[in-house]
Order: structure tokens, then C-alpha cells, then sequence
């Protein structure tokens, strides 16, 4: 990979190694986009087979962190980092602080929290070495982990979608398809089964399954057979790139709507999607609950005020069928049409001088 013509092509404005011999921490923290405000992005710890992999990986987030924020109306730019390791058995405490202080030094350009792999206890390890960190324990004023408020985003996505393909929002009766029932998915099923929904799961992970199994009533089929399922919507909670060539042809539901990041493989996938009537609900404004929940940190949080605006996400979802309809362009399309725009917009609009302490002649 040529590291410059990628980020030249892109327009990500920095990539950042962070090394620690004693810890064992190797990690690479990609900012993409700052227009809006701070980066702000989880951090994803995985096993990564080549230092390739967890480069790329960094970047590709990273880049759709701005353009989550960005849909979602905060004035937050996108960064994300990835550690290189296996998060059941590489963890220390040496290795969060050492990266807490990596992060401090970027003096505020970049804000973490929780990405697969990471938990509320390691952002508190964080926590020892900068404020820059959200997601944090609710002992600290924080919002503390974000899954089931994405999840709740998720749920509110779901049901605009339905209202696209089916003309009513009520997924009561409706058959929904489960792929991975982690953090996330545990509790979109538990509003889908309070609102009667019927459900399909599969994960890697029998316990997950067996969980889904008991609580709400799911039925389980094999990880290979999920997609195929005779189904209404299909919700990716697990892995990124399953909308692909191989899976496409399975599908039999008339949504696609779930949290995964990155759900279409290739662009084209997202205008297959479209061509066959289906409605896609775009991965990172359905799956933007989380973002929008720790961001409210950066006010003083507040629980009720972040979940009325998770709830604004119904609306971002049928504004860009809207503009999709309008545009004659697939959904994703869409997406990514309101985030630029918006971009675009506050990176022209004219920019008065404000003191910020560095002009005030005091320091001399
Ligand atoms: N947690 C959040 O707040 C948040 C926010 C935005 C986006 N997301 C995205 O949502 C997805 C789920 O996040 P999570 O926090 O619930 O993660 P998680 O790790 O808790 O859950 C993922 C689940 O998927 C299962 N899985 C993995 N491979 C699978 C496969 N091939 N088939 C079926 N199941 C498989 C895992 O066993 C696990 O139970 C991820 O893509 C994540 O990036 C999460
Ligand atoms: C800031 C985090 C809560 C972000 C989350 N991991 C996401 O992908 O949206």
C-alpha cells in the first residue's frame, strides 16, 4: 500500500504510530477529517493478521467516523485507532495508560471511546492519562458504555426503514434476521421482542445464541444460513463487508437494517442493493446511537437529552430516502451526500476571528 497516495486520494490528514515496547502496545490512530470539530473515534483492538490489515482498517473507520459524525449533526470530525492484539489475552493496564498518554499528546485532535475489543474498563485505564477519552464509568459523570444506546439508534433506524418498505413503522409480527447477537444486537432484540417482533439469530458464539434463544423467544439457525432466511429485514450486528457478491443473492427480505460498520463490501453492493428494491438503512447513520451518546459527554452528560437526539436518527434515515428518491441514487449514495454537503458548507462558510487566549499579548 502506498500510505500517501491513499491518504492523498482521501484526504486524510494524519496517521500516527504509537509504540511501546514494555507494554506491548502497537497501535495507529488515523484522523481523517477535522473540519467539524476534534476527531473523534473508537478504539478497536483485534488480532490482525499483517500490520497491513490494521492500517487499512484504521483508515477505512476512521473515514467513516467523519462521516457518521457528520450525518448525525455533530461538530465532530473522524478519527479512529486500532490496536494491534488479541483483546482476551494481550490486555494490560501499562498498555491503555501508555496509549492514554499517546492521545494526550495530540493535545485534543483526536477523542477516543469504545470500538469492538475495548470496554469501559480499559477507557477508564485511559482515563488515568487524559481527559480526551469518552465512554467512561458513569462514576466519573460519563456515559459509560454506548452499546445499548446504538442499540436504541439501531431499533429507531429499523423502524424508518420499515415505514419505506412496508408504509407502517410497527415491527410487531414482522420476521427479523439476527446476524451475531453481541453487545449491540442482545439489546436491539429485547425492544424488537417487547414490540412483538419475531426473531432469527446466529453467532459464532453459542452462549450469545442461547441467550437470544431464552430471553426473546429466537430461533437459531447456522451462521451460514442467515442470510437466506424468509425474513422481512435482515440486521448485520457482527461483521463488516457481509453485503457482498456471495451473499447478495440470498437475501429475501425487502431491509437491510442492522449496527454492523461497513456492511457493503464494495459501493456497487449498496447500488445492487437499490436496483433490487431492497432498502438499505446506511451502516453509520442507523449505528451513530453510540457516537451520539458519548458526544453528549462533551456538554456535561445527560441520559435523557442523548436519547432524544439517538431518536433524530428516524429522521436522518427517511431524509435520505428522501434524498435518494430526489437524487435517483441508491441510499448509501445518500448518506454520504448529506454528510459532505454538510462538510462542505461549514468549510466555506465564513470564519470571524474569535480570542482563544493565544492573541491576547499577555504571555510576553
Ligand atoms: N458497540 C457499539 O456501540 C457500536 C456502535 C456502532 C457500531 N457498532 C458495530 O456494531 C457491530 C457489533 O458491535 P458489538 O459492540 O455488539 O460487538 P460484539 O463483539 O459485542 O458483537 C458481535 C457479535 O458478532 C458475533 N460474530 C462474529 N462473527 C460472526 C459471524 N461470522 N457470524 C455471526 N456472528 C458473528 C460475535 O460472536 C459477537 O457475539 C460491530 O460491527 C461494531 O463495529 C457498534
Ligand atoms: C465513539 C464510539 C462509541 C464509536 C463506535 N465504536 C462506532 O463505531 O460508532
Amino acid at each position: 500500500m502506498e500510505i500517501f497516495k491513499y491518504m492523498e486520494t482521501y484526504d486524510y490528514e494524519q496517521l500516527i504510530f504509537c509504540q511501546d515496547k514494555t507494554s506491548g502496545l502497537k497501535a495507529i490512530i488515523a484522523i481523517h477529517d477535522t473540519t467539524l470539530g476534534p476527531a473523534l473515534g473508537g478504539t478497536r483492538m483485534w488480532n490482525y493478521a499483517t500490520e497491513e490489515e490494521a492500517i487499512e482498517d484504521a483508515l477505512r473507520l476512521a473515514k467513516g467516523m467523519t462521516y457518521k459524525n457528520a450525518a448525525a449533526g455533530l461538530n465532530l470530525g473522524g478519527g479512529k485507532t486500532v490496536i494491534i492484539g488479541d483483546p482476551l489475552t494481550d490486555k494490560n493496564e501499562e498498555m491503555f495508560r501508555a496509549f492514554g498518554r499517546f492521545i494526550q499528546g495530540l493535545n485534543g485532535r483526536y477523542i477516543t471511546a469504545e470500538d469492538v475489543g475495548t470496554t469501559v474498563a480499559d477507557m477508564d485505564l485511559i482515563h488515568e492519562e487524559t481527559n480526551y477519552v469518552t465512554g467512561i464509568s458513569p462514576a466519573f459523570g460519563s456515559s459509560g458504555n454506548p452499546s445499548p444506546v446504538t442499540a436504541y439508534g439501531v431499533y429507531m433506524g429499523m423502524k424508518a426503514a420499515a415505514m419505506e418498505a412496508y408504509g407502517s413503522d410497527s415491527l410487531e409480527g414482522k420476521t427479523i434476521a439476527v446476524q451475531g447477537v453481541g453487545n449491540v444486537a442482545y439489546k436491539l432484540c429485547d425492544f424488537l421482542h417487547q414490540e412483538s417482533a419475531k426473531l432469527i439469530v446466529a453467532d459464532i458464539n453459542q452462549a450469545s445464541v442461547d441467550r437470544a434463544v431464552k430471553e426473546f423467544g429466537a430461533t437459531q439457525v447456522d451462521v451460514s444460513e442467515i442470510y437466506s432466511q424468509e425474513a422481512d429485514i435482515f440486521a448485520p450486528c457482527a461483521l463488516g463487508a457481509i453485503i457482498n457478491d456471495d451473499t447478495i443473492s440470498q437475501l429475501k427480505v425487502k431491509v437491510v437494517a442492522g449496527a454492523a460498520n461497513n456492511q457493503l463490501k464494495e459501493p456497487r453492493h449498496g447500488d445492487k442493493l437499490h436496483e433490487m428494491g431492497i432498502v438499505y438503512a446506511p451502516d453509520y447513520v442507523i449505528n451513530s446511537g453510540g457516537v451520539i451518546n458519548v458526544a453528549d459527554e462533551l456538554n456535561g452528560y445527560n441520559h435523557e437529552r442523548a436519547l432524544k437526539r439517538v431518536e433524530g436518527i428516524y429522521d436522518t434515515i427517511t431524509r435520505i430516502f428522501e434524498i435518494s428518491k430526489r437524487d435517483g441514487v441508491a441510499s448509501y449514495m445518500a448518506a454520504d451526500r448529506l454528510a459532505e454537503e454538510r462538510i462542505a458548507r461549514m468549510a466555506k462558510s465564513r470564519r470571524q476571528f474569535l480570542q482563544n487566549g493565544k492573541h491576547s499579548l499577555t504571555n510576553r
